[in-house]
């Protein structure tokens, strides 16, 4: 189907009421003359955030690329004077954040969190294979249409603007909750140490890599417990107590007495395993190995790892030789990875890694372009969704998915006469139950600081040892880059 051909002359729109306002930019609801649609505008100024226009506008193009049901595309985009147009599809519904303030102080019911976040998840995924990264996935960004349809919202320029930093400047280092894009900081943080430690540069473009990509694995993570409570973790705090926070406590989680109401799909999974049949477990594994086998492909297998292999094709027993099907599976990834700083090598042999500017290694489509690298790095982003895939994320889906049809169809037909210009409550109230009512425990819970390892950090109050989470994050990238949904999903 051929795509609509959107005006780019700023007189071919009507602008109605400011609907949000962003850090970088204001979005008006909006009517387009000519086709007599209402769509929103986001209008960047592009001189208050001291951003490159050209950059802006490669993003802006970006956006108009994207084809994918659960991302907010954009139809076109212009300037106007100083300021940068993007014209977008209207999303009736507004924010998650929106309807959770106005309709959900506490929090979604699980049922409505599973349904969102498998949306978000089919959406980040998208993107991740394309090589792009959101960088701020949150509650705010989640948008809902007049007929329930989930999109991940404020990606392409926005994104741009992050990668520039202009982003964080503008909204003043820290505004909002540092806890959405701790990695954000970290990144930055490490980036200062790799220059002053010169670490070996195929460590670093692997850390940048890793460490990009696994932010938006952990925002979601962060969005989940959002939309559980209403707000996200140590929400009340100022921000740099929240930053120290959440490198001193363990990952945050559904651990309060109100979150008792959530299903604990680990558990009863794994029960639920434990009593499958032996056949039943072997179709799991193989089909596990089989994604693997597919995207080892990429690289002609190691000695070790084709052993692995054709013991499994032949029915032999693993367990004699002491590999465990979980072993064996990380040990396919690790080959994987080992393959990957081989490529890397070989790239970039010679290159000082000082030279490598994060921004480059940041956008692997750059790099799928330039280098012979893109499969592996492509790959790698598929193990990052498969890795979230293998926890319970889509356990949970499956619990949204049973009933989203249900919920959708009830959401289409309360929304029958939902006019384009309900307001986000009139719409919440329509879409979704009220969640109930469920203590709203703040996030004071004050975890002690860790002593002993938990998750990724091993962080002291007065001494954050980022060489040793940089170096242990490289090598262990595979085990540990499940840790943002492994919080997640221990709990949901
Ligand atoms: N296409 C759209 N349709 C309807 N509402 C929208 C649309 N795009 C954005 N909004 C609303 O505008 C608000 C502001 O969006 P914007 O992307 O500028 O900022 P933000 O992401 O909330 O803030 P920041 O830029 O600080 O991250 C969103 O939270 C959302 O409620």
């Amino acid at each position: 189907m051929e795509r609509r051909k959107y005006p780019m002359r700023p007189e071919d729109y009507v602008l109605f009421e400011t609907i949000g306002q962003g850090a970088s930019a204001v979005v008006q609801r909006a009517l387009c003359v000519p086709h007599n649609e209402i769509i929103a505008v986001k209008i960047i100024d592009f001189e208050r955030t001291g951003s490159d226009l050209d950059s802006i506008s490669r993003e802006a193009q970006t956006m108009i690329l994207i084809d994918h049901h659960n991302v907010l595309k954009s139809h076109c985009s212009f300037v106007k004077d100083h300021n940068l147009w993007v014209v977008m599809p209207y999303m009736a519904g507004g924010s998650c954040l929106h309807i959770m303030k106005s309709a959900f102080p506490n929090g979604f019911e699980e049922l409505i969190i599973a349904t969102v976040l498998k949306e978000v998840l089919k959406g980040l995924e998208y993107l991740h294979h394309r090589g792009h990264i959101h960088r701020d996935v949150k509650a705010g960004n989640i948008l809902v249409d007049s007929k329930g349809g989930v999109k991940l919202g404020d990606f392409g320029v926005s994104a741009c603007l992050f990668v520039s930093g202009d982003r964080q400047r503008s909204r003043n280092t820290f505004v909002g909750t540092p806890c959405w894009f701790i990695y954000e900081t970290l990144d930055s943080l490490s980036a200062i140490i790799f220059r002053v430690f010169i670490l070996p540069y195929r460590i670093r473009f692997f850390l940048l890599l890793g460490w990009h990509l696994r932010a938006d694995i952990w925002s979601f993570g962060i969005t989940a417990l959002e939309l559980a409570h209403g707000h996200a973790p140590f929400s009340k705090y100022p921000p740099m107590k929240v930053l120290l926070m959440t490198l001193q406590n363990a990952p945050p989680g559904l651990d309060y007495e109100s979150d008792k109401k959530f299903s604990r799909e680990k558990e009863e999974n794994l029960l639920a395993e434990k009593k499958m049949p032996d056949g039943k477990k072997e179709e799991i594994s193989q089909a596990e190995r089989n994604l693997l086998q597919n995207k080892s492909s990429i690289f002609p297998p190691s000695d070790e790892t084709t052993y692995s292999l054709r013991d499994q094709a032949d029915g032999s027993d693993n367990e004699k030789k002491g590999i465990t099907e979980q072993q064996e599976v990380m040990h396919l990834q690790r080959t994987e990875m080992d393959n990957l700083h081989q490529n890397c090598d070989a790239e970039f042999n010679g290159q000082c890694a000082l030279s490598v500017s994060e921004k480059k290694v940041s956008t692997t489509s750059e790099l799928d372009e330039n280098s012979a690298i893109g499969s592996p790095t492509h790959s790698f982003q598929e193990q990052l969704i498969s890795t979230t895939r293998s926890t319970d994320v889509p356990k949970l889906s499956k619990v949204g998915s049973l009933k989203q049809q249900n919920l959708q169809q009830s959401i289409i037909n309360s929304n029958g006469e939902a006019s384009q210009n309900g307001s986000p409550a009139e719409i919440a109230s329509k879409m979704f139950k009220p969640a109930g009512s469920s203590g709203d425990e703040f996030d004071d819970k004050s975890k002690l600081p860790i002593v002993q390892q938990k998750g990724h950090f091993k962080v002291t109050s007065e001494s954050i040892q980022f060489d040793k989470i940089c170096i242990r994050d490289c090598r262990d990238a595979v085990t540990e880059i499940t840790l943002p949904s492994l919080f997640f999903s221990a709990h949901l």
